[in-house]
């Protein structure tokens, strides 16, 4: 991949958490505009990449280049969300807009219009006037990765954005980012499901903090570095 069809260019990235580095010099392109898969097993350090690529978690050495200019949008595991907040799924989207709008500045009509839409695209138009904690997790995830959509970014980042889902749930949110990367939009999504892997278009396999293979899912996903990945032997 030459440098202008990534999105994302990672140079000998090394990043940590106080003294502990857990991303051990990591080389890696995301290609613009396509579906990138970030695999690996427990504590690989899919998240902490994803982190890095947010701009939440310190370069401690190496470089990330952004092509693009708008800030990403990061839709985090809805366990990572607070229960007690009292607001509706419908607000929680629309929250999606304040990086547009600010907080205190009435949404326009094209933004509440564009709320209903990421709603509907994630089916939960009939549970937009719920409070966020009285949801499953399901329903509280599709609401995150709808808020995601709202912020029209050209760079969307999900950790997780389907794990514990049942088929419905993972089938539309699937479906979501298919649409927004139609649209253009790079999107970035950590998964451990090698399913979900092998219908991006390109991958990113970690073990230990550092990237075992990278390419589009054929070419990384062998049986061989699936199981190097996860420190298994290969089943054959
Ligand atoms: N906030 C934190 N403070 C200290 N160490 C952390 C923190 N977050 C993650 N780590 C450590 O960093 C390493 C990588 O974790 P990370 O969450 O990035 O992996 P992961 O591949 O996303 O794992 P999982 O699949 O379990 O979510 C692990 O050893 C983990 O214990």
């Amino acid at each position: 991949m030459s440098e202008n069809t990534a999105a994302i260019t990672l140079r000998e990235v090394h990043a940590g958490y106080g003294h502990r580095e857990v991303l051990h010099g990591i080389t890696a392109e995301v290609p613009d505009g396509r579906l990138t898969a970030v695999v690996g097993a427990n504590g690989a350090g899919k998240s902490s990449l994803l982190n890095v690529i947010a701009g939440v978690l310190p370069t401690s050495a190496g470089s990330v280049t952004r092509r693009g200019q708008d800030r990403p949008a990061y839709v985090t595991q809805h366990s990572e969300v607070s229960d007690a907040l009292p607001v509706t799924v419908r607000a929680t989207v629309a929250m999606g807009r304040w990086a547009h709008r600010g907080p205190w500045r009435r949404l326009t009509k094209k933004d509440r219009a564009l709320v209903e839409d990421c709603l509907e695209r994630l089916d939960i138009t009939s549970i937009a006037d719920r409070r966020l904690g009285t949801l499953s997790g399901g329903q509280r995830q599709r609401t995150l990765v709808a808020q995601g959509l709202a912020q029209q970014s050209g760079l969307l980042l999900l950790d997780e954005p389907a794990a514990g889902l049942d088929l419905r749930a993972r089938t539309l949110i699937d479906e979501a980012l298919n649409a927004a990367r139609d649209d253009g939009v790079t999107v970035l999504r950590v998964t451990h499901d090698l399913a979900v892997a092998d219908q991006a278009e390109h991958c990113l396999l970690l073990r230990d903090g550092q990237l075992v293979a990278e390419g589009p899912p054929a070419s990384v996903l062998t049986p061989e570095q699936v199981a190097e990945a996860w420190g298994v032997p290969t089943v054959r």
